[in-house]
């Protein structure tokens, strides 16, 4: 089970940084702006990095981090994390600093959003720890700053998502909330830039998210061939999760690597994890559909 968000200890608050997901991923066009424009049904995973934050006396913001995922990601200034520390404190324009700690167990750049939950996570702790007056707009603004995918997980809960992240409109589906979601990845690192790059310009239509059965009859990841263009063993990792029994859908997640599987039944997802997990180096992790 996923921690609850609540206090740890004295003056300890926590968040989890959930996972997203893109049910779908449909790109309409290339936008003028470099970024470009998408119609997609996020929702988001029971479980995700784990970031714990106190008040610093001195102002400072400090960064320490562990997890799985830990090693290697720079605690430094250029880290998601800190970006969004600063980006609040300077709309604050407060002294107060926070030390914090991120447990990574999202692995990185891999199409989960996990830069993007930890990025919304921060900014909705240190709102709490700081007494933050913001608004819901200026905190959504401060959040696109950071990154397309940090407005919808601010609130982590089921959205279509449109235009480069910024148009966000609750929205539920019939059967999907609380479904045994498998998340998996083959250990490969891919850029979001360069796979968006190698989009072919094509727009292949409108997605209709007003049934779990349109999303997965007529539901598409546009990013997923040149994803695999750039990591080929996607194409492994889907042909696993496509053939597991009971599987009603498995698709490739943002700009990949990870890719997801849908179950109706938690005991088909536990097999479907079990024959993932006799691939070296393939990252598993069993979930669900978070509900609000
Ligand atoms: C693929 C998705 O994860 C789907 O949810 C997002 O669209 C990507 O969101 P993100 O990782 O927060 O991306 P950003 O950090 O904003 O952008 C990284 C790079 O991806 C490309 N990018 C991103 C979002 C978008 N709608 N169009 C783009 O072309 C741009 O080259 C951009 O420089
Ligand atoms: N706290 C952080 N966690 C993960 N990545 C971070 C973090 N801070 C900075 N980064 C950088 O952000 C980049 C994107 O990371 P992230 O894990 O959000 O990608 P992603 O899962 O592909 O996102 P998306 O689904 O939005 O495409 C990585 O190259 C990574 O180095």
């Amino acid at each position: 089970m996923p921690l609850p968000d609540m206090e740890v200890d004295a003056g300890i608050i926590a968040e989890t940084a959930y996972a997203k997901v893109n049910v779908a991923l449909h790109v309409r066009a290339r936008r003028d702006d470099g970024y470009h424009a998408l119609e997609s049904l996020f929702v988001f995973a029971d479980h995700g990095d784990h970031i714990v934050a106190s008040e610093n006396e001195d102002g400072a913001i400090d960064l320490a981090i562990d997890g799985p995922f830990g090693e290697g990601l720079d605690a430094g200034p250029s880290n998601l994390v800190m970006r969004a520390a600063r980006a609040l404190q300077s709309y604050l324009g407060t002294e107060r600093g926070a030390a914090l700690r991120l447990t990574k167990r999202l692995p990185v750049a891999s199409g989960i959003g996990g830069g993007s939950a930890d990025a919304a996570a921060t900014l909705r702790l240190l709102a709490r720890l700081w007494d933050a007056r913001i608004g819901q707009d200026e905190l959504a603004a401060l959040a696109l700053d950071l990154g397309s995918d940090v407005p919808a997980c601010l609130d982590s809960v089921t959205q279509m998502v449109t235009g480069r992240g910024e148009g966000l409109t609750r929205h539920s589906v019939d059967g999907l909330e609380g479904m045994p979601m498998l998340l998996v990845n083959p250990g490969v690192g891919v850029s979001t830039a360069a796979v968006f790059a190698g989009w072919d310009g094509q727009d292949r239509g409108a997605l209709d998210a007003s049934s779990l059965d349109a999303l997965i009859g007529r539901g598409r990841n546009d990013l997923e061939p040149p994803a695999r263009a750039i990591a080929p063993v996607i194409g492994d990792v889907l042909a696993v999760l496509g053939e597991a029994p009971g599987v009603r859908l498995a698709r490739m997640s943002g700009s990949g690597a990870t890719c997801f599987a849908l179950f109706d039944n938690p005991a088909r997802m536990a097999a479907a994890a079990s024959l993932c997990r006799a691939h070296p180096g393939w990252w598993v992790m069993e979930t669900g559909v978070r509900g609000v």
